[in-house]
């Protein structure tokens, strides 16, 4: 039988603890005074069940109640004082983050049946979604074979200065790959400067990247440092690199050959030390072949090429990343929200995330404000179409859309590997490659 660990906040000590309660059977107790050290034990231990008592006071009841916000996972029993539940802020505190309550002198007996029965509810819960052990230290969240590759490549590449072209689905997490490679790398302390080439006007992009020096144009009354020049003893990270127009493809070209620029109007050349990680969700290779990327700046930049997988690709990671989110976005949602229902685990996991992680972050914050029970739902999460209502797209489609996910779940357990791939789907090559085109599947190797 597993150890059943219960933490309990007493500001009143031990005593106050075993004379309220008796002894506790079963449990394996860790008793603290504040909750400063309780959010400590919090940190070191998971507790699937904690405990408030509030016996002679010195409880901050507002203090209290953003503690037991942050620890929703764990469920909580009140043991209180008679008069305790006739003060306003006891009751909301109560009704919106306990599990349950007694009221001194209480039952031992119905205390541990209560104490028990949220062990249980929470056991059943950490099976369906397992918390989150969150580390804020790592960004890219997930534990899917292909994100444990990713972050092994983010490793070994963040020591060198050599350009990075990272490609992947929109909104798949590309920015946050390049900044975990600045993050471990020799220049981490400098600034991540990330710029998003799609979204500035072509009218202003040169003077945003170079800057200008004073008087180079009408209205430049003052010099202004380029967003390269401010990536100095940093990283920049160009999104969207294909949207730079082509007559800046030969600055920047310029930049990554000499490492120096020159501001809009200037002459003097500036040494600028940073390392470039550019980003596309489009084959810059096509690209450069439809002539609307130079073809050097393309082998200037995919010195390393990293690819980052589409959600779709790795559902190992939906119930971390649904998870993270939850917990990232607790500020946002209801006290009484606890998290997902099992159903709407089912409906994240047949969903198929043409939007990605963003899409991902969007439906859950949107279902954590919507959600009006204890759970989210499939409706709060826009996605009780999956599996329920009729069809979309009849037989063919649905045929399509369990061939698409077989065959990518096949890919993700196989490490991309074409042969193997084929080998287990018991079609050839030649076949395997037929349906990765028909299926739009990218085939590029991770590291
Ligand atoms: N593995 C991950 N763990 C945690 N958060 C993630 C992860 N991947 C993506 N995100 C989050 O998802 C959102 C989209 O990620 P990001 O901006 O890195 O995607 P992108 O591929 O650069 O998108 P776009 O192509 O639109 O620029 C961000 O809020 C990011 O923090």
């Amino acid at each position: 039988m597993s150890i059943k660990r219960l933490l309990c906040i007493s500001p009143a000590g031990a005593g106050a603890v075993q004379s309220a309660c008796g002894k506790l059977r079963g449990w394996d107790l860790c008793i603290v005074s504040s909750i400063a050290d309780a959010s400590r034990a919090l940190l070191q231990q998971r507790y699937l069940v904690g405990m408030v008592l509030d016996r002679g006071g010195g409880h901050d009841t507002e203090a209290l109640c953003a503690f037991l916000r942050i620890h929703w996972h764990t469920r909580w029993v009140g043991v209180f004082e008679s008069g305790t539940m006739q003060q306003p802020a006891w009751r909301d505190l109560a009704s919106d983050h306990l599990h349950d309550f007694h009221t001194l002198p209480v039952s031992h007996l119905l205390l541990n049946h209560t104490l028990g029965h949220a062990h249980g509810l929470a056991d059943l819960r950490e099976r369906a979604a397992p918390a989150l052990r969150f580390d804020s230290s790592r960004a890219l969240t997930g534990e899917s074979p292909s994100v444990v590759r990713l972050r092994a490549q983010i490793r070994r590449i963040a020591s060198v200065s050599a350009p990075v072209l990272i490609w992947g689905e929109s909104g798949s997490g590309k920015e946050v790959t390049a900044h975990e490679i600045h993050s471990h790398s020799p220049m981490s302390d400098g600034p991540f400067v990330a710029i998003n080439c799609g979204a500035m006007p072509a009218s202003l992009i040169q003077t945003e990247l170079f800057g200008h020096e004073r008087g180079a144009f009408t209205g430049a009354a003052k010099e202004k440092v380029g967003l390269i020049e401010s990536a100095n003893g940093g990283t920049i990270f160009l999104d969207e690199i294909a949207d730079l127009p082509k007559d800046l493809q030969v600055n920047l070209l310029r930049f990554l050959q000499e490492k120096t620029i020159y501001r809009v109007g200037g002459t003097r050349s500036i040494p600028v030390d940073a390392r470039v990680i550019a980003a596309s969700h489009i084959d810059l290779q096509d690209a450069v072949e439809r002539g609307s990327f130079r073809e050097d700046l393309y082998y200037r930049l995919s010195v390393i090429p990293v690819s980052v997988p589409p959600l779709r690709e790795r559902a190992d990671d939906l119930m971390q990343l649904a998870e993270h989110f939850f917990s990232q976005y607790c500020d946002e949602k209801s006290p009484q929200l606890k998290g997902f229902s099992n159903r709407a685990l089912q409906a994240i996991r047949s969903h198929d995330w043409p939007g990605n992680v963003r899409e991902l972050i969007n439906r859950v914050r949107r279902a954590m404000v919507l959600a009006e029970g204890e759970l989210i739902t499939p409706e709060d999460l826009g996605l009780n179409h999956i599996g329920l209502g009729p069809v979309s797209g009849g037989l063919d489609t649905s045929r399509a859309s369990a061939e698409r996910n077989i065959i990518c779940a096949c890919l993700e357990r196989t490490g991309r590997n074409i042969s193997k791939t084929a080998r287990e789907l018991g079609v050839s090559r030649a076949t395997l490659y037929r349906l990765l085109s028909k299926h739009s599947i990218g085939v590029r190797a991770a590291g």
